[in-house]
């Protein structure tokens, strides 16, 4: 008998009925309302929903960032419910990565010095040849000596998802990774996103308005309300704005 492929990879992060909710009585609000969802290792999933659905919230549960009201949080074999908040900050910083829409690289440091800084910072020694790889997909190859003032918006981008993809995590978070960018550098940073996860097998959750963008991931989860609304396996774009149409209407 064949294993199914999401248990053969693994689970990479796991929420069991989360739920969050903010300030107390009449003026509470439910932001994340009881969801529940698997990611496996490898996968790419795009997260969307309209303004105020929650996608910031969840995020912010998964990554170990904020606490759920009720509900629980597995990174791999390990639930955040039962860290203190020093085990919980060494969690994020060994076992997830973090790409935002600004690039946080450090001005006074080279591309390379940017991409191994984490490492660094947490003593471990950088696999040379993984960050060749790395380096490879994301075309820096060029770039490694240059400073963030001597390149443009898209190889800045690339250097940062470089520097979460260096340390492994267990998944890296993709905050609107394409917000600063124009159209076609946008387009180009997903493609190669995209190349590093399936080479590497690496698990991105990325939160996304575009829905271009999105169609770049195996699976779009759809959020409503804070609740889960739908998911969109092999997602096109036409198919991801019908389906955002039918939930703004
Ligand atoms: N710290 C907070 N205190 C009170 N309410 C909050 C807080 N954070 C979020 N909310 C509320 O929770 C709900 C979900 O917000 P959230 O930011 O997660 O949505 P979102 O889908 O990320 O929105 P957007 O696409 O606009 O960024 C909203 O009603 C918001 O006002």
């Amino acid at each position: 008998m064949s294993i199914p492929t999401t248990e053969r990879r693994g689970t990479a992060l796991r929420a069991v009925d989360l739920v969050k909710r903010f300030g107390e009585g009449e003026t509470a609000v439910t932001a994340v309302a009881g969801v529940s969802l698997g990611f496996s290792r490898g996968e790419f999933v795009a997260v969307m929903g309209p303004s105020g659905s929650g996608k910031s919230t969840l995020m912010n549960l998964l990554a170990g960032l904020d606490t759920p009201t009720s509900g629980r949080v597995m990174v791999e074999d390990t639930d955040l419910s039962g860290l203190d908040d020093r085990r919980l900050t060494l969690l994020r910083r060994e076992r997830i990565g973090f790409i935002f829409q600004a690039f946080n690289l450090l001005p006074t440091l080279t591309a390379e010095q940017n991409i191994l800084l984490p490492l660094k910072l947490s003593g471990r020694r950088p696999d040379r040849s993984l960050f060749e790889e790395i380096v490879g997909a994301l075309r820096l190859q060029d770039r490694l000596g240059h400073r963030p003032s001597e390149m443009s918006g898209g190889q800045q981008q690339r250097v940062a998802v470089a520097r979460a993809l260096l340390t492994e995590p267990a998944v890296v978070f993709a905050d609107e990774p394409t917000g600063a960018l124009d159209v076609s550098t946008g387009r180009e940073l997903l493609g190669r996103l995209r190349e590093a996860c399936t080479r590497l097998g690496q698990t991105i959750v990325m939160v996304t308005h575009d829905p271009t963008a999105a169609a770049y991931a195996d699976r779009v989860l759809l959020l409503s309300d804070g609740t889960l609304h739908g998911t969109i396996e092999s997602p096109t774009p036409r198919e991801i704005l019908a389906a955002m149409a039918g939930m703004e209407s």
